[in-house]
């Protein structure tokens, strides 16, 4: 099947001469969320605002369902929902009349009952007539969110969507993101938690200084560069590891009261076993074990570290 969105060789240098993005290429596939990571002016804003028209780039290509984004930007506009980080809009506007204007904006008939059902999908239906500067900053969020959605899009940018929103709008966020999914629709978000992209993306993609470093399936990612951590903790203090453990690449940690090993996701059956039994010939007794697993936190934070 062909990518909804294809870049290729795209690159963007400011008017001051600044490149926030540098030779990007890569395909986002219809109905897939992809999460891109990146550090503060990694260049994630500068990607989403040239595939949806708003900035134009230095160099490469953007389509969208084949059509390219500059020279036929009416017909992949249509085709996009974006949601902002910022809320620019006339305040003294209502929630509906906002979304609804915003469908307009895009070329499409009136659709009252289907602006209600997005304002009720957002919790926003009981605000549908108060105005934009009644809401709370939430509220005014999911206002973003109904705009974006308001001419039915096949693809939906969500740029950093849970930055500063309170526990309740980020979990009914992250359940419109999973229903909108459901429905087919192809899904970019930028975000500061990578903890909800190890949640919810199927792939990731991180750039750092205008460059892509990868962009690859959430899970072969983490069995690939995911490792695991054991940790023993020991009954007695010790000064040094025993010469027998060895061959483990085993250190010590906390005071010398903490074995730490690590291993990859796929080493073999029984490694941990023998590593316990040869603790114990090596007669040190130990009162808990405890593992962990890399995160996509850690991979990222060492992925940045290297390309630094
Ligand atoms: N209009 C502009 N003129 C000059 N430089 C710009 C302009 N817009 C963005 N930049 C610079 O380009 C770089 C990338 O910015 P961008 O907003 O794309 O980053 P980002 O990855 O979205 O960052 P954040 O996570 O902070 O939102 C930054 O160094 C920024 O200062």
């Amino acid at each position: 099947m062909a990518p909804i969105i294809s870049i290729n060789s795209l690159s963007k240098t400011y008017s001051n001469g600044f490149t926030a993005l540098d030779n990007v290429s890569f395909d986002i596939e219809e109905g897939e969320i992809l999460a891109l990571l990146g550090p503060n002016g990694a260049g994630k804003t500068t990607l989403i605002s040239i595939i949806c028209g708003i900035t134009n780039p230095s160099g490469g290509q953007v389509t969208v369902s084949g059509h390219d984004v500059v020279t036929e930007f009416r017909k992949t506009r249509g085709e996009i929902g974006l949601v902002p980080q910022e809320l620019t809009t006339d305040m003294f506007e209502t929630v509906f009349n906002t979304v609804s204007f915003s469908r307009g904006l895009h070329g499409k008939k009136p659709d009252p009952a289907y602006i209600d059902q997005v304002l009720k999908d957002l919790s926003l239906f009981e605000k549908r007539d108060n105005t934009l500067r009644e809401l709370s900053g939430g509220m005014k969020r999911r206002v973003l969110i109904a705009k974006a959605l308001s001419h039915q899009p096949r693809i939906l940018f969500l740029d950093e969507p849970t930055a500063g929103v309170d526990v309740a709008l980020r979990k009914d966020m992250w359940q419109l993101v999973e229903r909108l999914r459901k429905t087919g629709v192809t899904i970019i978000l930028t975000t500061h938690y990578i903890e909800e992209a190890q949640g919810i993306a199927d792939r990731v993609g991180i750039i750092n200084r205008g460059k892509l470093l990868l962009v690859e399936e959430k899970n072969a990612l983490m069995r690939k560069l995911g490792r695991k951590q054991l940790t023993i903790e020991l009954l007695e203090p010790i000064d040094a590891i025993p010469k027998s453990l060895d061959s483990y690449s085993l250190t010590l940690g906390e005071g010398g009261k903490e074995l730490v090993y690590d291993y990859d996701l796929g080493s073999g059956d029984g490694e941990i076993a023998r590593l316990l039994l040869a603790i114990d010939s090596a007669n040190l007794r130990f009162e808990d074990v405890s593992t962990r697993q890399t995160s996509l936190e850690d991979i990222f934070v060492s992925l940045i570290g290297e390309a630094a």
